[in-house]
């Protein structure tokens, strides 16, 4: 449904991201893993409408077929830092995406609240971001993020100030998500294991410019997933990323 062709961002003389294309299809989970600083953030920022605007961007993208500008509104995006408003308080944050997308204050308070136990948050809707956890904060960004009925999510490191438990808890929670209602998910990630047991689809990035070098679909369902399958497909990412740290 979403389709990127020959995306190049540059930054000046220096080319950052260099001819990339892919596409997300409905009901797929895509991750996208490769080295510190060869651009997958970069990706995903054009994708949200949220490039710096000192770096220069070039490219297509479609989303069912149609030429598509961003921001866009069948995509919700959860950056790598939390980014929560610190003056409002977490209920407030994790309503403002529905908000902004035209929601009534309470339906969107109602709909937040009944989430608020799931994501281990219960008891600070009323706690403002600087009184809470690293990990409670990025849980409020990606109940902010997920709790949109966009059709395309982008989740920059969603899970990475998570400990180990709650980690495996949200991934559960996504999957299972996903499965009742499809969407085209892209999510960035330097976990393997992560990677691995959530995505249908791995893509490889290296640097220098940032592009494209593997694309790992991984056809059986998520639950059915047995350790050896994984444990060699972790260890061919393993080999290709060893290759591309300088
Ligand atoms: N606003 C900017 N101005 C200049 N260079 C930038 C800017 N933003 C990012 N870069 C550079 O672009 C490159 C890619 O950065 P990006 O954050 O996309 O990488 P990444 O793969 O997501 O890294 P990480 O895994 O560490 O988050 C890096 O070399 C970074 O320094």
């Amino acid at each position: 449904m979403l389709e990127v062709r020959g995306l190049t961002i540059r930054t000046g003389a220096e080319t950052l991201v260099e001819d990339l294309s892919l596409s997300l299809a409905e009901g797929s989970l895509t991750c996208l893993i490769g080295p510190s600083g060869c651009g997958k953030s970069s990706v995903v920022k054009w994708l949200a409408g949220v490039l710096a605007p000192e770096l220069q961007a070039k490219g297509d993208a479609l989303i069912d077929g149609s030429t598509a500008i961003f921001p866009h509104r069948d995509i919700a995006y959860q950056p790598q830092q939390d980014t929560l408003f610190p003056w409002l308080t977490a209920a407030e944050n994790a309503c403002l995406g529905l908000e902004i997308g035209g929601m009534e204050r309470r339906a969107a308070r109602d709909r937040v609240d009944a989430l608020f136990p799931t994501f281990g948050l219960e008891g600070h809707e009323e706690s403002f971001p600087d009184q809470l956890s690293g990990g409670m904060r990025q849980r409020a960004a990606f109940l902010r993020t997920i709790v949109q009925d966009a059709r395309v999510l982008l989740l920059d490191e969603p899970f990475s100030a998570l400990d180990a438990v709650t980690r495996l808890c949200m991934q559960d929670w996504l999957v299972a998500r996903l499965a009742e209602r499809p969407r085209a998910v892209l999510m960035v990630t330097h976990d393997l294991y992560e990677a691995t047991q959530m995505a249908d689809r791995v893509l490889v990035m290296a640097g220098g410019p940032g592009r494209i070098i593997a694309d790992i679909p991984i056809s059986t369902p998520s639950a059915e997933r047995s350790e050896t399958a994984l444990a060699e497909i972790r260890s061919s990412l393993k080999l290709m990323l060893l290759k591309e740290i300088p």
